[in-house]
């Protein structure tokens, strides 16, 4: 990595960032060894029913392998024990092989069962998997795009969406982890019985040995897991990072700005961050690991100096003796799969928690509205005494506005900076809800109506908006589309001035607007600027709101849309929000905000003579 040069000011670390409030809480901190363990069954329930939602065949059958593997285990070990007598007993090798073949023979039938079956459960778990991946994943994104917009600006959010994708993220591995535990399971309790049929002595001392390898394992899952939880504000800044330093999009901003050295290195010290924390949990783990395999160890060597006094004591016979060996390596072996795979499916319980979390939270932020219908057209829009905080803002945005617009005409409505104008459109369109006071349309609060009937009579052109990555056409409709012919959408294109721009484009309107993508072309900012009004025009809306539509747009381009906007004033309400106080002048009224609150309100000529700030912004404007 290129450092910045050493005469150049050192940039500063990357601001720590945490957020206050229950939710920086870890919340497995405080919950002891007893209780995670306990978890599992319930995780295990929990995976099983998502499957069971997914494909019940799939379910059936991983279940019927789960117990065709143990009854075959069973099988393979006391046939095991069967053909041990014979085999280690006296007598020519013939006779001892003859009467050894029945239980070798189930033998080679269990070993072969048991494989086919596991062959079928990894059958059973790839139809699941993918689907079950692409429904939590898809939930995820559905729960992000329906909660009340005001839940992005709540403390946090971000960072519990960042939490709840590494639970869609374990959905990938959850059921082969869980399949695998099991079987194991399945296997260890079998071999487990077989043992302690053969002598009652042996079970305990072998509990004993895997004991702290299962302790150890979900020990180091829950140092793992706090220091994923510690690390969850900076992964998220890291790939927000990440993303806007290599999206061609901002690719000249990075570049003239001579931000690259400054990108890269806080990049870098994000990364380091997240290692430190990593490598400042080594210790630990290593700790545990030491004293677990200590532990597990000592306990093995007990268990098989008991088997030798057993058999050197003749209080069993060698061939239960040689039985008993393959049993304990058959216990170890499927002891270390459960500990593995039951770690594993512990720490996915805790992503699950998470994302489970994040989704009850969504589904508790998503409206909780009326269902009353909005009728188009809108004649009326009223707002009486509006107020609006943003969370955990000391100050209103919006601050007791009273305002009526009626269809047929235009409001423009202006202001310095942050004196609350987006806001107020966002509370006319119900976006957001007035903490005070209401919004209502045609007489219904905008608390009580149902946000899809209003919003398909709103046509938004907001300041920063979307450049989708889709073709030309479908920028002009999406959200809309009007079924056959493109003679709407031309038109569209026509209001806005872009025929000649997208008739020059290679494939005209099928043409993909993403520069990134193979055969993609892309607009100039001025162009994506008339593409977003001509969008909002094709949907024709009752309610038509431009937050800044031409902040990008060469002279004519600008005049154009106001034009446009005046020709179709007639059928809607317009609501023009601009800094260009010339642009008011196809206004029927005009109000100004400051702090949130409307301190002037009149036509274009009336408040030129007003001799307020309106007319002192005007001056200002006109003396460049
Ligand atoms: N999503 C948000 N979360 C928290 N605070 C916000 C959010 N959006 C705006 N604000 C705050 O609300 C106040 C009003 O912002 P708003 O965007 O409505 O102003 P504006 O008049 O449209 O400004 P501009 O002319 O710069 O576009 C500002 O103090 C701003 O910091």
């Amino acid at each position: 990595m290129t450092r910045p040069t050493a005469q150049a000011v050192p940039p500063p670390p990357p601001a720590e960032i945490t957020f206050s409030g229950h939710q920086s809480v870890n919340p497995l901190g405080q919950a002891g060894f007893r209780a995670l363990c306990s978890q599992l069954p319930a995780v295990l329930r929990r995976i099983c029913v998502m499957a069971w939602r997914i494909d019940r065949r799939a379910v059936v059958l991983l279940l019927v392998c789960q117990l065709v593997t143990g009854v075959s285990a069973a099988a393979l070990l006391t046939a095991t024990a069967r053909a041990m007598g014979p085999l280690l007993g006296s007598g020519a090798v013939g006779d001892r092989l003859r009467d050894a073949l029945p239980a070798l023979a189930v033998v080679a039938a269990a070993s072969g069962v048991a494989r086919a079956s596991v062959a079928l459960a990894t059958y059973a778990e790839r139809r699941i998997t993918p689907r079950l991946t692409t429904e939590t994943d898809c939930a995820l994104v559905e729960a992000v795009c329906r909660v009340e917009a005001a839940a992005y600006a709540v403390d946090g959010f971000a960072d519990r969406q960042e939490a709840a994708e590494m639970g869609v993220m374990r959905t990938h591995v959850m059921v082969t982890d869980a399949q695998r535990f099991m079987a194991a399971l399945i296997r260890m309790v079998t071999a487990c019985g077989v043992l302690s049929v053969l002598n009652p002595l042996m079970l305990p001392l072998l509990l004993l040995a895997v004991a702290p390898a299962g302790a150890g394992a979900v020990l180091t899952a829950r140092v793992d897991y706090e220091i994923h939880y510690a690390n969850i504000a900076d992964r998220t800044v890291r790939g927000m990072t990440r993303w806007w330093a290599t999206t061609p999009k901002y690719a000249d901003e990075v570049r003239a700005n001579g931000m690259t050295d400054y990108i890269l290195y806080w990049y870098r010290a994000l990364s380091e961050r997240v290692d430190r924390r990593s490598l400042s949990a080594a210790p630990r783990t290593l700790r545990i690991a030491l004293l677990s395999s200590l532990a597990g160890g000592a306990f093995l060597v007990l268990t098989w100096v008991a088997l030798a006094w057993l058999t050197a004591s003749g209080r069993i016979a060698p061939s239960v003796a040689a039985t008993a060996v393959i049993a304990v390596q058959t216990t170890l072996a499927a002891l270390s799969q459960v500990v593995m795979n039951g770690a594993a499916v512990f720490h996915t319980s805790l992503y699950l928690s998470d994302m489970q979390a994040f989704l009850d939270d969504a589904a508790a932020r998503a409206p909780r509205r009326g269902g009353t219908e909005v009728g188009s057209p809108v004649e009326e829009i009223r707002l009486e005494e509006v107020s609006y905080h943003y969370p955990g803002k000391e100050k209103p945005a919006v601050d007791g506005v009273s305002l009526t617009l009626r269809r047929g005409e235009i409001l423009a409505v202006v202001g310095v900076n942050g004196s609350g104008k987006s806001t107020l459109t966002r509370l006319v369109t119900g976006i957001h809800l007035a903490d005070k006071g209401r919004v209502t349309w045609d007489g219904v609060d905008l608390a009580d109506a149902d946000p899809a009937s209003v919003w398909r009579c709103t046509g938004l052109v907001p300041q920063i908006f979307a450049q989708w990555p889709l073709r030309v056409r479908e920028n002009v409709t999406l959200g809309q589309p009007r079924g056959a012919g493109d003679d709407e959408v031309w038109e569209s294109v026509d209001a806005v001035g872009m025929r000649e721009a997208v008739e020059g484009l290679p494939a005209g309107l099928d043409t993909l607007l993403a520069r990134e993508i193979f055969g993609g072309a892309e607009l100039s900012g001025g162009q994506w600027q008339r593409l977003a009004c001509s969008r909002a025009l094709y949907r024709r809306p009752p309610l038509l709101i431009l937050d800044e539509p031409t902040s990008q747009m060469d002279p004519r381009g600008e005049h154009g849309i106001f034009e446009r906007i005046k020709a179709i004033a007639g059928d809607r309400i317009t609501i023009v929000v601009t800094h260009r106080l010339e642009n008011t002048k196809i206004a029927d009224h005009i109000v100004v905000l400051e702090e949130g609150r409307i301190t002037e309100h009149g036509t274009y000529d009336g408040l030129v003579h007003a001799g307020g700030s309106f007319a002192d912004l005007l001056r200002l404007s006109q003396e460049r």
